[in-house]
């Protein structure tokens, strides 16, 4: 299946990251956006040419604007572009097959999808042409879509690098509505409340909220346009979170009603009858946790992390890795945190758990002040 030449219509974030990934794996990629300053950026930073395609030679035309945009500009796709397969990488898929299936364009060279890979920045500064390496990509078929089209946007997404899921376009749009959509509205909520925290509060600000609130920094204009999108699937949702939240609420009263006085000022454990109602949620979050796949859409895997010292030195990241590569240990994930106060920072080693307890002696032999290795499994990313 050939995918050159092809035209990539909005040269935002993904748009522009999908020019990157296509033009870095050698195919000739063309661009629009309605902002010629965008284009302009897109190509500066390697996402193809401003030099307008010839419509009959084009193999695949890539629709990458807002969710409002995406149907008339696909519609306009298919007649400009006679021979192409036409996709997009809008979040929801329903409504924009409806719009087709009212249109008088070709739907059978159209095949919608959506990278899971994103980011909270707008704009083509911002793409990478490894956005969609070893992430999901669903590619959403219809009833009259051509097999070549299917096959067509199948070699798209392998030409990104990432990782193809066939989905119906409903199950789609459920499916993210409970892992993206949601999880959205919960970084806003929670984002939201930080405008009425105090700015000395804040600073103690962990990682924690920074990871929980991220995706909050997101163009709410494209946002809007999202969830309004896929407020069928997403409603039912709020409101069982709404159901929970409250559940948690009363839990968290029961606790407090259940501890004795001088218990609950101390703020020690209570022992009263409503003391272990929270525990069911706070476990519920760990097992839902440990449900998401783990690294390249593989089975969840449980690592353990271990937490090693490491000088604000000049090598001591090299040397380090050097080590445990010595160990023969492969790393599954890294983070560090920096100490406020020494010079100095904590990088948690994420290793299969089996090599855990050796890396540690390698590396507490080597030198290195290693945090015991945590007892309990790690939960994916
Ligand atoms: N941001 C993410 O994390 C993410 C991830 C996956 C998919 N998506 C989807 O990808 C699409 C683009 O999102 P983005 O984050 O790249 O947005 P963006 O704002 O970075 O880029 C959108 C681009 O489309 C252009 N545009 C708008 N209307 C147009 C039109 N009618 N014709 C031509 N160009 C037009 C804009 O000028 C802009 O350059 C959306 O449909 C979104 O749902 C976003
Ligand atoms: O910001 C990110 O990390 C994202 O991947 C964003 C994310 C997501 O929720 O997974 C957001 C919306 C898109 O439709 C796809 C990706």
């Amino acid at each position: 299946m050939t995918i050159s030449p092809a035209v990539v219509i909005g040269t935002g974030l993904v748009g522009a990251s999908v020019g990157c990934a296509l033009t870095a794996a050698g195919h000739r990629v063309h661009l629009e956006d309605r902002s010629l300053s965008h284009a302009r950026v897109a190509a500066g930073v390697g996402a193809g040419t401003l030099d307008p395609a010839v419509g009959t030679e084009v193999a695949l035309v890539v629709v990458a604007v807002p969710p409002n945009a995406l149907a008339p500009v696909i519609i306009d796709g298919l007649h400009r572009f006679p021979y192409a397969t036409v996709t997009d990488v809008g979040s929801v898929k329903a409504g924009v097959l409806n719009a087709l299936w009212d249109s008088d364009a070709d739907v059978a060279r159209y095949v919608g999808s959506h990278p899971m890979a994103g980011s909270q920045f707008s704009g083509p500064v911002t793409a990478r042409a490894d956005l969609f390496t070893d992430r999901t990509w669903v590619i959403a078929p219809h009833r009259k879509s051509a097999q070549a089209a299917t096959d067509t946007v199948r070699e798209l997404v392998r030409a990104c690098r990432a990782q193809e899921v066939i989905m119906d376009v409903d199950v789609h749009d459920a499916a993210v509505a409970r892992v993206s959509h949601l999880p959205h509205l919960m970084s806003v909520l929670m984002a939201g409340r930080l405008t009425e925290v105090p700015a000395e509060q804040l600073q103690l600000a962990g990682q924690g909220l920074r990871d929980v609130t991220r995706i909050a920094g997101s163009d709410p204009g494209l946002w809007q346009q999202i969830l309004g999108a896929n407020s069928g699937a997403l409603l039912p949702e709020l409101r069982a979170i709404q159901d929970q939240l409250g559940e948690l609420i009363k839990a968290i009263e029961d606790d407090r009603a259940g501890r004795p006085e001088p218990a609950r000022r101390n703020g020690q454990d209570g022992t009263g009858a409503g003391a272990s109602e929270l525990r069911p949620h706070l476990e519920r979050g760990v097992a839902g946790t440990r449900r998401i796949p783990g690294k390249h859409g593989a089975a969840p895997v449980q690592y353990r992390r271990l937490v090693v010292e490491i000088p604000d030195t000049p090598g001591a990241l090299s040397r380090l890795f050097a080590g445990v590569g010595q160990a023969g240990v492969n790393v599954e994930d890294i983070a560090i945190q920096h100490d406020p106060d020494r010079q100095l920072g904590y990088l948690s080693l994420a290793v299969d758990p089996d090599q855990a307890d050796a890396l540690s002696t390698a590396m507490t032999a080597a030198g290195w002040v290693v945090g015991e290795p945590d007892p309990s499994p790690d939960l994916p990313d």
